[in-house]
């Protein structure tokens, strides 16, 4: 401040060619000591308030101590951190979960926004391409906050003005990469603000075993596995259609079968119908008594999907002006169609006729279906568009492993990849990925990572001994599991 300006200098240049661009010299203004003086303590000043008023727990956890060491001698102070470290100690032996609610994923959220996010900010984002530096200057987004869940650290972040979403969602690898997480995902937060999640460690890398049978029959959601976040995945069939697609061994019969698993009780009280195409008849014959259709061969596939849309049709013509949804009933019953690899009904079908039999079957009941309590679930393995035309009429999807990274936006829609939907990175070691996936329903454009729980060949044994042992149907509340 007092001392001379380096702009100083410019009075001395001296040039000799007559197009030299004109040098300026900075005013310089001499402040005088008590102006800056004044200024100094003030600022401090607001820094210790606005740090009391920002980080009060923090900011007791030093003072107080330091405070009474000052007072009554340092004893008093080791013995005072002493005593709260045993009793934080104690308080996660004795109850974990609200030890971490309250206080441990708060801990660890700060020590990640200094230690990861924070120290890694700046550099990230300027080599990522996130941030500019304009005129010697660096333009950084603003990192909000970081807070931990069991699973991973959400960052929340300020976009540059005139950034676009697509912007971070192109990133995505820089981004993990940089702050040494495996993984990415973007979520708009808000105008303006974003939700990366950077996944600490992978909560669906053990298999999951088959869910229990319900206790109570219900047409859906029906709980099929593990969500990322720890909650359950409950699979919505009823009032929409299903596709899942997945190359061979990613886990589709979990899929298929943890969904026939969870509407049993509703099957048994006679509120859902169950009609299966098994066109590579591998799957689904293994559990044919629990079904009340079962078609294998393309002609009788054909069949069975010309009677679904007569089931359909019908109810269509009874419901028109009466209701506009449909609710399950003993008389009508929600039919779900769950068709194994539908590819082979459709693309690799060599009867010309049988195909477009099955193909105006499949393209009816998928847009005009779920209303009147006709839902498809549907799996194959290619999701090219002339596989499977009519790919765009299922309102939800779900992506297990696939072989190439252009499948995601395939199935899952455009830009599901790009949001973090890295279903072509799933493992193909069935214990590390068979029956994990990403799902992008109608009602979320988010993609959801889950896994699907393992029903085995003794699992659906069992369902079909229990479930075809008595063919009356169960009382609503009736405990089967
Ligand atoms: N949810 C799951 N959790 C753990 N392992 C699973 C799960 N689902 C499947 N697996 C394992 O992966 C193997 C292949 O599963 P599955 O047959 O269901 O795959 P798929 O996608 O139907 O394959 P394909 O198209 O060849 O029939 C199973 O034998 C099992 O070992």
């Amino acid at each position: 401040m007092f001392k001379k300006l380096p702009g100083d200098e410019a009075q001395h240049l001296v040039s000799t060619t007559p197009d030299t661009a004109v040098v300026f010299r900075p005013a310089v203004l001499r402040t005088p000591a008590i102006v800056t003086i004044i200024i100094f303590t003030w600022r401090l000043l607001a820094g210790i308030v606005r740090l009391l008023w920002r980080h009060p727990i923090a900011s007791a956890v030093v003072t107080v101590p330091c405070a009474l060491a000052w007072l009554h001698g340092w004893q008093w102070g080791v013995a005072l951190i002493a005593l709260v470290l045993v009793g934080l100690t104690a308080w996660a032996l004795v109850d974990r979960p609200s030890f971490a609610r309250l206080l441990g994923w708060r801990l660890l959220a700060w020590w990640r926004l200094i230690w990861v996010y924070r120290r890694h900010w700046q550099p990230v984002m300027l080599i990522s391409g996130l941030g500019r530096t304009l005129k010697g200057r660096d333009y950084v987004p603003h990192l909000v906050k970081v807070t931990c869940t069991s699973w991973a650290d959400l960052v929340t972040v300020k976009m540059l003005t005139g950034q676009a979403v697509k912007d971070w969602s192109d990133r995505i690898e820089h981004l993990a990469h940089g702050f040494g997480a495996t993984s990415c995902r973007v979520t708009i937060a808000r105008s303006g603000r974003l939700l990366l999640a950077f996944p600490r460690r992978d909560p669906l890398a053990t298999p999951l075993p088959a869910l229990l049978i319900p206790a109570v029959a219900s047409v859906g959601p029906v709980e099929i596995g593990k969500r990322e976040d720890g909650s359950p995945w409950r699979l919505k069939v009823h009032g929409t259609h299903v596709l899942v697609a997945g190359a061979t061994g990613a886990g589709k019969g979990s899929i298929i079968w943890s969904t026939i698993r969870g509407l049993l009780p509703a099957v048994r009280a006679g509120l859902v119908q169950i009609w299966a195409l098994d066109p590579k008849l591998m799957e689904l014959s293994f559990g044919r008594a629990l079904f009340d259709y079962y078609a294998a061969d393309p002609a009788a596939c054909a069949d069975l999907l010309e009677d679904a849309v007569k089931v359909m049709q019908e109810r269509a013509g009874r419901f028109a002006g009466v209701q506009r949804n449909h609710i399950p009933t003993v008389e009508d019953p929600f039919v779900l169609v769950v068709v194994d690899e539908v590819a082979f009904l459709t693309a690799y079908q060599s009867d010309k006729g049988l195909k477009v039999r099955i193909s105006a079957a499949l393209a009816t009941l998928t847009t005009q279906g779920r209303a009147v309590g006709v839902g498809v679930l549907a799996a194959l393995q290619d999701p090219r568009k002339d596989v499977l035309s009519i790919r765009n009429l299922f309102p939800d999807k779900i992506a297990l492993r696939l072989d190439e990274s252009e499948q995601v936006d395939m199935v899952l829609g455009d830009g599901a990849r790009d949001r973090g939907a890295l279903a072509d990175l799933i493992s193909p070691q069935p214990d590390l990925g068979a029956g994990i996936a990403y799902a992008r329903l109608e009602t979320s454009p988010e993609p959801m990572r889950a896994r699907a729980g393992y029903v085995s060949d003794a699992d659906i044994r069992a369902m079909v001994a229990t479930f075809t042992a008595d063919t009356l149907p169960l009382p609503l509340t009736e405990e089967v599991a």
